[in-house]
């Protein structure tokens, strides 16, 4: 399921801002606070009655003096903030957009997309039925369940004593009619809320939970996850997926690229091409999340740029990452720019190391899902030979303000095999902010 999957969603998603849940902060509990803000950009004061700011700082907003500036403190210190620089909880749920985003996820279309895509559901139901003797009679926790079908599955299928099935959305409230229409309301326990703030009653066996989004970090509610296993699996416990891995791919996108950005060359004859620039930052400035590829369109072999434990991966860890690539193109060609997927696994419980375990594959090279492919488009197309080679680094940078967004940065230096001259190309993609 994913927020950037469905085109409804891409377009509130631009605007995906207007969160209607005040996430409470600890400081507004101070009576002189009016409410909590964070920088979203650095502010450098021009006198001694001003704050500085760095972006991502958080402020609390002690009174609003005029629709300018607005006298705030920051740790001990007090002074006024620039509104422009700032923006306040009471909006957006704290950066991470709640009303919003758990809004968006009670709605059928959603449901009937991930629910149809069956290369998604096929893993989490085989991994439960080949682990149904470690499973039996055990406690899941089913972080964020949509429908419950994953939680019915680690029933019917896996034979769960009890499963914990939290979810935040408005939508828990059908959940909670379907399990009991299925007579699974003495095994599966729904609970409406986000799973930061649920008491659970003891520990669980099994955490599941489908928390992919675009480029397998959007929504990033991998840190909700996370926070789930640290307080809630038993040590010995297990998480599915045990392991996420993120793939890129230097690929040709010739089809996408003639009908965005060459159809301007002649249009009904006419010499549109002064609106190509247009074009490109229109149609490339972020990345396109519902992409198609085909292994062809591959000019080498894809490479791991993130790889994690979920057993282990912490929080703070995901708050930048950088990976160093070298690709060696394998075929003559156009080079477009990049393609990322992501592949996650259903291992972890005890057992030989050499035992197969389920994974999902969301490449090319495996059946289509929900998720697609996502593509980063450079902006202008290169001509390639087998034997050139790309070299650089790709750098993950969650937003500091927009909690569920994130900014990848791609820099590279492309050699020729033939002439050996040396071109650099750079290009930071927000995700979606
Ligand atoms: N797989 C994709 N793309 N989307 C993720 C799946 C999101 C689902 O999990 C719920 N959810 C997300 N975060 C939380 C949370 N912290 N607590 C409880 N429920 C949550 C959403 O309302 C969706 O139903």
């Amino acid at each position: 399921m994913e927020l950037g999957s469905r085109n409804d969603m891409e377009s509130e998603e631009q605007g995906l801002s207007e969160g209607s849940e005040h996430q409470h902060d600890q400081e507004c509990d101070d009576d002189s606070v009016l409410e909590m803000a964070t920088a979203f950009a650095d502010f450098h004061p021009t006198d001694d009655s001003q704050l500085g700011l760095q972006l991502g700082d958080k402020v609390a907003i002690i009174s609003k003096n005029s629709a300018d500036w607005w006298w705030a403190r920051k740790g001990e210190l007090t002074g006024y903030v620039p509104t422009n620089h700032i923006t306040s909880h009471s909006d957006e749920g704290g950066g991470w957009q709640d009303g919003e985003y758990f809004g968006s996820y009670n709605t059928m279309k959603l449901h009937l997309e991930m629910l149809q895509d069956k290369p998604r559901n096929t893993a989490y139901f085989t991994a439960i039925q080949q682990n149904q003797h470690r499973i039996q009679d055990k406690v899941v926790l089913d972080v964020g369940c949509g429908t419950g079908i994953l939680s019915m599955s680690a029933v019917k299928h896996g034979k769960a004593a009890k499963v914990f099935a939290v979810e935040a959305s408005e939508f828990a409230k059908q959940t909670q009619a379907l399990i009991e229409a299925n007579g699974m309301a003495d095994s599966i326990h729904v609970l409406e809320g986000k799973v930061e703030s649920m008491k659970l009653p003891e520990q669980v066996d099994l955490i599941i939970s489908e928390w992919m989004g675009t480029f397998l970090l959007f929504e990033w509610m991998i840190e909700s996850v996370i926070l789930a296993r640290d307080r809630w699996l038993k040590e010995d416990g297990v998480i599915w997926p045990s392991h996420a891995t993120l793939y890129l791919v230097p690929c040709s996108a010739e089809e996408l690229y003639q009908t965005k950005v060459g159809f301007w060359e002649s249009v009904h004859g006419f010499d549109f091409s002064a609106l190509m620039p247009l074009a490109k930052e229109e149609f490339f400035h972020t990345p396109l999340y519902n992409h198609v590829m085909k292994t062809e369109d591959c000019l080498s072999l894809p490479q791991k740029i993130l790889q994690l434990d979920m057993k282990t991966v912490t929080g703070s860890e995901l708050e930048e990452t950088t990976h160093h690539f070298e690709y060696t193109l394998n075929k003559a060609g156009t080079l477009h720019g990049f393609a990322a997927w992501f592949q996650v696994d259903f291992a972890g419980f005890h057992g030989d190391a050499s035992e197969p375990f389920v994974f999902l594959n969301t490449g090319p090279d495996y059946p289509l899902t929900h998720w697609k492919q996502t593509l980063f488009m450079m902006d202008s197309p290169i001509t390639v030979d087998q034997g050139d080679t790309l070299d650089g680094t790709v750098t993950i940078e969650r937003n500091k303000v927009w909690r569920r967004h994130l900014r990848v940065n791609l820099e590279y230096s492309f050699t020729s095999i033939t002439t050996k001259d040396i071109k650099v190309f750079t290009k930071l993609f927000p995700i979606w902010r």
